[in-house]
C-alpha cells in the first residue's frame, strides 16, 4: 500500500517532509561503493572495468570486447524490424525537430563607450552518453542524449551502455546508428563513468557526460563533476500526478506505474482534490498489479515510495507539487493551462488527459532526461545547450580604452591588484602622449 496523507491530518506537515526526504538515490553506502569503484578504474584502467563487469553485469569480457565491433554492430541492427526501425526514426525526427529550435544565437555590439562586447557559442569536443541497461534497455535514451549532442555540433560521441548477461538490445545499436554516435562500450555502471571521465587504455577521456542512471550511475556522476562536465542528476525515476475526479482511475494508475516500473527506487505520487478519487486509483493500482510484467519492480516502488494525498484544493495541489520539484507533472484537470501556470518546479510538464507521460518518454520531442530528487528546483532537463558553452568576446578601441580604463584602474587601485592597474595604465599613459586611434 502506499502512503495516504491528507492536508486536513492534524500530522501533515511532519508526514510531509518525511515523504520528501526519503533517501531514494543518495544513501551513503551507494556513494562509498561507487568511490571505490571510481579510484579502482582510475588506477587499473580496462582491467577494472572488466572485472566490474563480471561483476556487476555477469559478463566476462576481454580489452578488445569493451567496444561494439563494426561487425557487431552491423549484425546486431540487421535483426532490428522494419517496424521497430521505423518508429525509432519518427521518434529521433521529432526529438531532432524540437531540439534545433534550442540553438542559441551568437551575439556582438559595440555600446556607446565604444567597447565591443558579445559572446560565441561552441559545442564541447567530445561527449559521453549514458544508456541506462541494468534493469530495462533503453533505446529511447540513445535518441534522447545523442540528437541534441548532434544538433549542437559535438564531434566526438561515444555511449556506455551495459549489455547485462551479455544481451545486446539490437535497438540500442540501431538508435545509435540512426543518430550518428561514433563509439560504442558494453560497460554501465559507475565503471562506465568513471571510463569515461579519467578514461582507460581503450577509452578516451570525454569532456561532459550526460545521461540517466540507477543511484550508481547518478551519484558516480555527482563524483566525477569537476574532472569532467554533467548535465545533471538523472536517477530513478518519478512522476506526480495531480488528477480531479472527472477521470478515470485506471488511466491515472497505469501512468503512476509506468513510472514504478522503472525502478524500485521510483517514486509515483497522486495528487487529488477528491479522497474517493484517491481511493479509487489506489484499488486500480492494485488490479492492474496483479498481472503487471514488471509487478515486482513496480510493487516495490508504489509500496515503499508510493503517495496519494488528498488536498482541500487544487491550490494547495501547485503548492505541494513545487516542493516535490518532480521530474513529470501530469495535470489531469479541467484547465490544466492554468493549473501549469501556477507550477514552477517541475522538469516536464504534461497537461491534460490525454497526454500521458510515456509519449514525453518516447515520441512528443522534449528530452526524457531529467532532473530527478527535487533538483528541478535548481537544474533542467537535457537540451542542446548541455553540449555548448559560451565564450564571452570584448574588444576595445583607444577611445574606449580612455572612457572606462581609469574605473577599471581605480578598481584594481581598490583590491590592492596593482599589475591590473598597471597594464590598463601603461596604455592610457600612452593615449594621453597623443597616439593616435
Ligand atoms: N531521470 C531520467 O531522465 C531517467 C531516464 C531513463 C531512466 N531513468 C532511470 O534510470 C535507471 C536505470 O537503471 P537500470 O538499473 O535499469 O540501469 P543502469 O544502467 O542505470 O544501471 C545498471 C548498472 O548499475 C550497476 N550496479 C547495479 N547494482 C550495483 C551494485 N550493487 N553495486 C555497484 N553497481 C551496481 C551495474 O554496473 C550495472 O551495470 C532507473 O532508475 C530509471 O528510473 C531515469
Ligand atoms: N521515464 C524515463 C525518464 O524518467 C524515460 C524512459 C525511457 N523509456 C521509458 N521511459
Ligand atoms: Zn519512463
Amino acid at each position: 500500500m502506499p502512503h495516504f496523507l491528507s492536508t486536513t491530518d492534524r500530522n501533515f506537515e511532519e508526514r510531509f517532509v518525511a515523504l520528501l526526504a526519503m533517501k531514494r538515490e543518495d544513501s551513503p553506502d551507494v556513494d562509498d561503493t561507487v568511490a571505490r569503484i571510481i579510484a579502482d578504474v582510475r588506477a587499473r584502467g580496462d582491467d577494472a572495468v572488466i572485472e566490474l563487469t563480471a561483476k556487476f553485469d555477469r559478463m566476462q569480457i576481454t580489452p578488445q570486447m569493451i567496444r561494439f565491433s563494426d561487425t557487431e554492430i552491423e549484425d546486431l541492427c540487421a535483426q532490428v524490424s522494419a517496424e521497430d526501425r521505423a518508429a525509432l526514426e519518427v521518434a529521433a525526427e521529432r526529438i531532432r525537430a524540437y531540439h534545433v529550435r534550442q540553438i542559441p544565437d551568437d551575439q556582438m555590439w559595440t555600446d556607446p563607450d565604444g567597447a565591443t562586447l558579445g559572446w560565441r557559442w561552441s559545442a564541447v569536443s567530445a561527449a559521453g552518453l549514458y544508456v541506462p541497461g541494468g534493469l530495462a534497455s533503453y533505446p529511447s535514451s540513445v535518441l534522447m542524449n545523442a540528437i541534441p549532442a548532434k544538433v549542437a555540433g559535438v564531434p566526438r560521441l561515444a555511449i556506455t551502455v551495459p549489455t547485462p548477461d551479455g544481451i545486446a538490445n539490437p535497438l540500442v545499436l540501431m538508435a545509435a546508428r540512426i543518430a550518428g554516435v561514433d563509439e560504442i562500450y558494453r560497460i554501465g555502471g559507475a565503471q562506465a563513468i568513471a571510463a569515461l571521465a579519467y578514461g582507460t587504455e581503450t577509452i578516451a577521456p570525454v569532456d561532459k557526460i550526460t545521461g540517466p542512471g540507477n543511484a550508481f550511475v547518478a551519484a558516480a556522476k555527482r563524483r566525477v563533476f569537476g574532472k569532467v562536465g554533467i548535465d545533471m542528476i538523472a536517477g530513478p525515476s518519478e512522476i506526480l500526478v495531480i488528477a480531479d475526479k472527472h477521470n478515470d482511475p485506471d488511466w491515472v494508475a497505469v501512468d503512476l506505474l509506468s513510472q514504478a516500473e522503472h525502478d524500485e527506487s521510483a517514486q509515483s505520487v497522486l495528487i487529488t482534490d477528491d479522497a474517493a478519487f484517491g481511493e479509487a486509483v489506489a484499488a486500480a493500482v492494485s488490479k492492474r498489479l496483479e498481472t503487471l510484467e514488471r509487478r515486482a519492480i513496480a510493487g516495490k516502488s508504489w509500496a515503499d515510495f508510493g503517495a496519494i494525498i488528498t488536498v482541500r484544493d487544487l491550490d494547495e495541489a501547485a503548492d505541494l507539487s513545487d516542493r516535490f520539484a518532480p521530474e513529470h507533472l501530469e495535470l489531469c484537470v479541467e484547465d490544466p493551462d492554468a493549473l501549469s501556470a501556477k507550477v514552477t518546479h517541475a522538469g516536464a510538464i504534461f497537461l491534460g488527459a490525454y497526454t500521458p507521460e510515456a509519449i514525453g518518454d518516447y515520441i512528443a520531442g522534449p528530452n526524457h532526461v531529467l532532473p530527478t530528487a527535487r533538483s528541478a528546483r535548481f537544474s533542467s532537463g537535457l537540451s542542446v545547450l548541455d553540449f555548448m558553452k559560451r565564450t564571452t568576446l570584448t574588444k576595445m578601441t583607444p577611445h574606449a580604452l580612455a572612457t572606462i580604463g581609469p574605473a577599471a584602474e581605480r578598481l584594481a587601485q581598490a583590491e590592492s591588484l596593482e599589475a591590473h592597474g598597471l597594464s590598463v595604465r601603461a596604455r592610457l599613459d600612452r593615449l594621453n602622449g597623443g597616439i593616435d586611434e
